[in-house]
């Protein structure tokens, strides 16, 4: 029987991309599959690396406000619409899953245009504004948080979790520690700001190198183009950009993590149970989802929120020691959280549309 056709879509940042790889990894055996971004997002890397056809689109970035960019960008969406039409007039997917990003929105209209059933997932506990429009095009829509639902129709609805990629829980710590040369002595603490970077995060880490290293053995994640090369020499520091098949193994090693707020990142955290100290993006960057994301995440006992604004040298030292400390206590509650079932249950969804 010929494989059923599926498209995804997500981009702009990782966190609208990873879970679609979760997901395509589970079911590339049974559909044949392909990918439509943004021409130049980092979608297209990860999506090439797992060897998935690609297609880049034109897109807009969506804003809530209206200025000259926003006018122009208008017409890179409907240049977008034409173009993801005129793909899935060839394509004939039974179905279009989308992660949100701004890119989706013109997959989506294109989608609805033809008839083509939509899955949406979203990670944060408000909706992105491409799910926000896309919401009443699609045929069901998921969500990460329980406290999600009231912003979609409840009908089509339903919370299931944050697929997260097998990967990451099967990696080896003995395997982290060789590839970082860390010894089993002093606890490992990664730090990951977010798929793209936290320039504030990075400087407040660099600046306190000296109290962390006696302590800890340091990995920073620090973003694109943010490696400092003044820095290589300092032990027990390594500074990567972006890990790739190498994060499973580092995450597995790691005893504790200073993080942003991105939904996909803390739900892989929580599933590993390393403890967190979350910062996260502050309202004057952001809709504030990740202050929503990092307070429902300390009420349940997992993590500890610095808010950017509190953040410098000092406290950042101060609140990773208080995390450090609870770090038994915020493991147990990490360990009654309702297991993982996101990524069966949307790959159970998906195979029966
Ligand atoms: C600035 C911004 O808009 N951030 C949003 C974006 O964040 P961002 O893209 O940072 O998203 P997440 O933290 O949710 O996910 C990052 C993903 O990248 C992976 N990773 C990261 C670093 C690395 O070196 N290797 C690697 O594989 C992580 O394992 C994770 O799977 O999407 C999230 C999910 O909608 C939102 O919650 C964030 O608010």
């Amino acid at each position: 029987m010929p494989k059923r056709t599926i498209v995804f879509t997500g981009g702009g940042s990782a966190g609208h991309v990873t879970p679609n790889i979760a997901i395509i990894k589970e079911i590339k055996e049974d559909w044949e599959i392909f990918y439509i971004g943004s021409k130049k997002g980092i979608e297209k890397e990860l999506i090439q690396k797992i060897n998935i056809p690609y297609f880049g689109i034109n897109s807009g970035k969506l804003r809530r406000y209206i200025d000259f960019e926003n006018v122009v960008d208008i017409f890179r969406v409907i240049r977008g619409c034409i173009e993801a039409r005129s793909l899935l007039r060839k394509l004939k997917p039974k179905l279009v899953f989308s992660k949100g990003g701004f890119v989706s929105v013109p997959v989506i209209l294109a989608a609805k245009s033809l008839k083509i059933p939509v899955f949406i997932h979203e990670s944060d506990i408000t909706p992105g504004l491409a799910n926000k429009i896309s919401q009443r095009f699609a045929t069901k829509i998921f969500s990460s948080f329980e406290e999600t639902k009231k912003f979609f129709p409840e009908n089509k609805t339903t919370v299931v979790g944050s697929p997260i990629r097998k990967e990451i829980l099967n990696g080896s710590a003995a395997n982290g520690k060789k590839l970082l040369r860390y010894d089993d002595k002093s606890p490992i603490l990664t730090i990951m700001g977010g798929s793209l970077g936290a320039q504030k995060i990075n400087e407040a880490v660099r600046n306190s190198l000296k109290q962390l290293t006696t302590k800890y053995q340091v990995v920073h994640l620090c973003g694109k183009n943010n490696l400092d090369n003044k820095l290589v020499k300092i032990p027990r520091y390594k500074q990567y950009e972006y890990v790739h098949d190498e994060l499973a193994d580092i995450l597995n090693a790691t005893d504790i993590v200073i993080t942003r707020g991105g939904s996909n990142a803390i739900f892989e955290f929580l599933a590993l149970k390393i403890p967190m100290l979350i910062i996260p993006l502050g309202l004057d960057q952001s809709r504030g989802d990740q202050i929503l994301n990092a307070k429902a995440f300390e009420q349940k006992g997992y993590s500890l929120t610095l808010e950017e604004g509190n953040l410098n040298n000092e406290t950042l030292v101060e609140y990773i020691e208080t995390v450090f400390k609870n770090s038994e206590a915020f493991r147990r509650n990490m360990k009654k959280s309702p297991s993982g079932e996101a990524l069966k249950i949307l790959v159970k969804e998906i195979n029966n549309i």
